[in-house]
């Protein structure tokens, strides 16, 4: 079977005065990856809630919130609240996570957790069956544009096995460095959907940096 891939533009490398129009650009997206940083858990400082109530009303592509913030088991419920598509903590972040991911989803939203580089996945697979999504961070969280680190695709190949033995059902995501260099690496790992900022917002048509990146991954994806 083809495997279709899902690309998720990150408004962090968009125009943030302007993010009606930088959704229009990508409306082939499936999703939109807004990256939500609180200055604590990370070292900057993007947009919160607000700004992600003025976007829902903006575009009909489902929003897949990143929140990079201290404390999430208190402030992620209101982006489900509000109709985020998927909303997706830190594991080093939150306090419950398994809790965490029932409110989430109890608010009518997907429950995602993130791993960053440097957090294994195997103490966190049997709070992963509680998730929609696996977050695999190719970069250290806080600012786009950064290197691509390949290291992090064994994680995604763990995932991926357990995703296809039936221990795991979830979409395993990838953010950070994603680009026409690295996404076939990231597809052949067995990665579902590809976040990419850069890539896609520097390029001079993003709509059309996104059915390219698609169309790689696409090719490079094993058939499942
Ligand atoms: O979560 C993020 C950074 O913390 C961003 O989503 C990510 O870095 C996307 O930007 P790029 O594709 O340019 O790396
Ligand atoms: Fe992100």
């Amino acid at each position: 079977m083809v495997h279709q891939p899902m690309i998720a533009p990150s408004i962090l490398s968009a125009d943030f005065a302007r993010l009606a129009e930088e959704a229009a650009a990508v409306s082939g997206a499936d999703w939109l990856h807004v990256d939500v940083m609180d200055a604590h858990f990370v070292p900057n400082l993007t947009i919160g809630l607000p700004v992600v109530k003025s976007l829902l009303r903006a575009t009909d592509i489902p929003l897949d919130c990143h929140l990079m913030i201290e404390d999430p088991d208190r402030w992620a419920i209101g982006y489900a609240e509000a109709g985020a598509y998927n909303v997706t903590v830190h594991a080093e972040a939150a306090a419950d996570p398994v809790q965490l991911a029932k409110n989430l989803r109890a608010a009518g939203a997907k429950a995602g957790l993130s791993l960053k580089p440097g957090t294994p996945i195997e103490p966190y697979v049997d709070v992963l069956k509680h998730y929609d999504t696996l977050l695999v961070m190719s970069v250290e969280p806080g600012f786009g544009g950064q290197k691509f680190m390949a290291d992090v695709l064994d994680k995604a190949r763990t995932a991926r096995r357990l995703v296809d033995t039936g221990h795991l059902r979830l979409v395993v995501e990838i953010d950070g460095g994603i680009n026409a260099d690295t996404i076939e690496q990231a597809a052949e790992a067995g990665v579902d959907c590809f976040v990419a900022g850069s890539a896609v917002y520097d390029a001079t048509d993003p709509g059309q940096a996104v059915a390219r990146l698609r169309a790689q991954a696409a090719q490079a994806s094993p058939a499942r």
